[in-house]
């Protein structure tokens, strides 16, 4: 374990599309998605979307067909491959839901190298149907931040991660995203943490315009090329300084310890 959690949005970030849109779009239900859009939270949509596919007759499988195929560049899978192998612990932090991360991250055959999903529910139920939740629920309270939508504050999930983190000694934090849903969790973010933001697009605006609020390096990407590189350079160096300091711990603790049992020499010529 290298002290280094990297935190991953999913949407537009590991992969290169919003996956609810996509699923909506290949099952031929748009015009019904932005027909409902304006009328109730974008949960409760998805929520009526898949009850409305599973009447028209789409099945589990058929969804699934459908996230297998989502577009993904061919550079992401390898960086976080490279990332686990240098002892990172991978996390997913995503207004999408379980269900369709789950499908691609199998799919991917990397499921298993993210220690934590955490995202809006998504199960299977006992009618074959899929059903999609709120990660709050707000119906029953509200997380109380403006910057947020109701159903996902991921400023709190990054609070909570980090007073996890306190507890187990890991150290840095990486986090990479692109949705102005992943501008509240880079203001959470220590001087010792970076936040990766994706060139153009809407937290990459929202950081250039409210720069002095964040207190974390901030290192932007344009694509699945350049995530691997910069991402691959950001560990690189933390494992670099954290070895520094190790050593330097180990300097100073030797040096105590060689002063306090060593004897003192009896003949200094
Ligand atoms: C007001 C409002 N507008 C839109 C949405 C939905 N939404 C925004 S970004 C996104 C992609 C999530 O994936 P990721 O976080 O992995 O990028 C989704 C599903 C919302 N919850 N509230
Ligand atoms: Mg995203």
């Amino acid at each position: 374990m290298s002290g280094i959690v990297v935190i991953f949005d999913f949407d537009k970030t590991i992969i290169d599309i919003d996956s609810d849109n996509w699923v909506v779009d290949e099952l031929g239900a748009t015009d019904l998605f932005n027909q409902l859009l304006p009328t109730m939270p974008w949960n409760s949509v998805m929520d009526k979307m898949m009850n409305e596919l599973n009447l028209q007759g789409r099945s589990i499988e058929d969804i699934e067909n459908v996230l297998k195929r989502t577009p993904i560049h061919p550079r992401v899978v390898p960086a976080i491959k490279a990332a686990y192998a240098l002892g990172c612990d991978l996390r997913v932090l995503s207004d999408a839901n379980l269900f369709y991360i789950e499908t691609i991250l199998k799919h991917l055959g990397i499921r298993e190298y993210f220690s934590e999903i955490n995202t809006n529910p998504g199960f299977v139920d006992d009618k074959r149907k899929l059903r999609i939740l709120p990660y709050h629920d707000f119906h029953v309270f509200s997380h109380g931040c403006t910057l947020c939508p109701p159903n996902m504050c991921k400023g709190k999930i990054v609070e909570r991660i980090q007073a996890e983190l306190a507890k187990e000694g890991k150290k840095r934090i990486i986090y990479l995203g692109d949705g102005a849903g992943d501008f509240c969790p880079s203001l959470k973010l220590g001087e010792n943490d970076c936040m990766m933001p994706r060139k153009d697009f809407p937290v990459w605006d929202l950081i250039c315009k409210n720069r002095k609020l964040l207190k974390a390096e901030i290192h932007e990407w344009t694509d699945g090329e350049d995530l691997e590189r910069v991402l691959l350079q950001l560990i690189g160096k933390m494992m670099l300084m954290e070895d520094e300091n190790t050593n330097q711990l180990f300097d100073c603790k030797f040096e105590t310890i060689a002063h306090e049992v060593l004897p003192k020499p009896l003949y200094v010529p």
